[in-house]
């Protein structure tokens, strides 16, 4: 059973009177990939800063194991690993970079570095950073935010920068670390299909506000299988649907087209009876949708802005 190892509730933070987030509340289970999507700007980042503790809440909860007090919460902060554009000396190898961190965060026992370097392929390694690809940069983040084997570790961007092959070694990585550690992952994404592949859950952020939380799952029913419809009377068409094909789960999208989801009667059907009912159709296409296209649709309906 899933359990919230990491919550907020009502978070808020506030930049003298303007929000960066607010009343965010994120529900991360054990075990998860979550991955909090947004655009740049849209809070991602102070919301992972107060996770780790380095910036304070104006308001709101955080929450770790259950735990509230922010002592206790300080506390579960040693089970967490982080990466937050650790800053690597370009002329050391990998094993005295993570050397140096292993010091800094107060880890006695030494065999952590190699244990650390190998679960990301490092422990070979001779190069100094400096000569580094991104993807082995990114591995190597990787393997500090692992030290002292955290049960959470919060990547923030962690695939930027990096090239089809990083990204896709990255992918492959935290999900074997997710697997065989069993490693709960909160990783943040400006770019919308990046985690695709690899999310367990989604957090969709836009201005400050967090649009929606979804499972895997359900935003694969919500994005497989649907059936886009333009006609030009848009109120003679919904109650063709209701009446006369007993069609109840549709909505209507930012465009002003009616989406149907999971209509698996076939479009002959539904084009012979919006024609039967004098309409003219602009479009009747099953489709897929994108994450992209979910989330833009997402901030089209919300309309709204953490201003109002
Ligand atoms: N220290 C700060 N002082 C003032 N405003 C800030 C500060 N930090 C963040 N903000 C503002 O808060 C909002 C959210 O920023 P944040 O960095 O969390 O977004 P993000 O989603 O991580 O985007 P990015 O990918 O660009 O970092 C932005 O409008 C930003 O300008």
């Amino acid at each position: 059973m899933l359990q919230n190892i990491l919550e907020t509730n009502q978070l808020n933070k506030k930049y003298g009177k303007e929000y960066a987030i607010k009343d965010v509340s994120i529900h991360v289970r054990h075990g998860e990939i979550y991955a909090l999507i947004g655009k740049n700007g849209a809070g991602k980042t102070t919301i992972m800063r107060m996770m780790m503790g380095l910036a304070k809440p104006t308001s709101g909860e955080l929450s770790i194991y259950g735990e509230t007090e922010p002592k206790k919460v300080n506390e579960s902060r040693q089970h967490m690993g982080f990466m937050m554009n650790s800053s690597f000396y370009p002329y050391l190898t990998a094993h005295q970079n993570v050397e140096y961190f292993r010091q800094l965060k107060g880890i006695a026992d030494r065999n952590e570095v190699d244990r650390v370097l190998k679960l990301v392929d490092l422990d070979q390694e001779t190069k100094v950073f400096r000569s580094y690809s991104m993807g082995m940069k990114t591995r190597l983040s990787i393997a500090v935010a692992l030290l002292g084997s955290p049960d959470i570790v919060v990547l923030d961007e962690p695939i930027n920068g990096l090239d089809p092959q990083g990204i896709a070694d990255f992918r492959e990585y935290i999900q074997r670390l997710n697997k065989e550690q069993h490693v709960t992952f909160i990783i943040s994404s400006h770019i919308l299909g990046e985690l695709d592949l690899i999310a367990t859950r989604y957090g969709f952020m836009h201005d400050g506000l967090l649009l929606e939380e979804i499972d895997r799952e359900d935003l694969r029913n919500k994005t497989e299988n649907r059936t886009i419809i333009k006609v030009d009377r848009l109120e003679e068409a919904t109650y063709i649907l209701e009446q006369h094909l007993h069609v109840e789960d549709y909505r209507i999208n930012g465009d002003k087209e009616i989406v149907l989801s999971h209509y698996t009667r076939g479009v002959d059907e539904l084009n012979d009876q919006l024609i039967a009912g004098g309409l003219t159709i602009y479009k009747l296409v099953n489709q897929s949708s994108t994450l992209e296209e979910y989330y833009l649709e997402l901030v089209k309906l919300r309309g709204v802005n953490k201003d109002d």
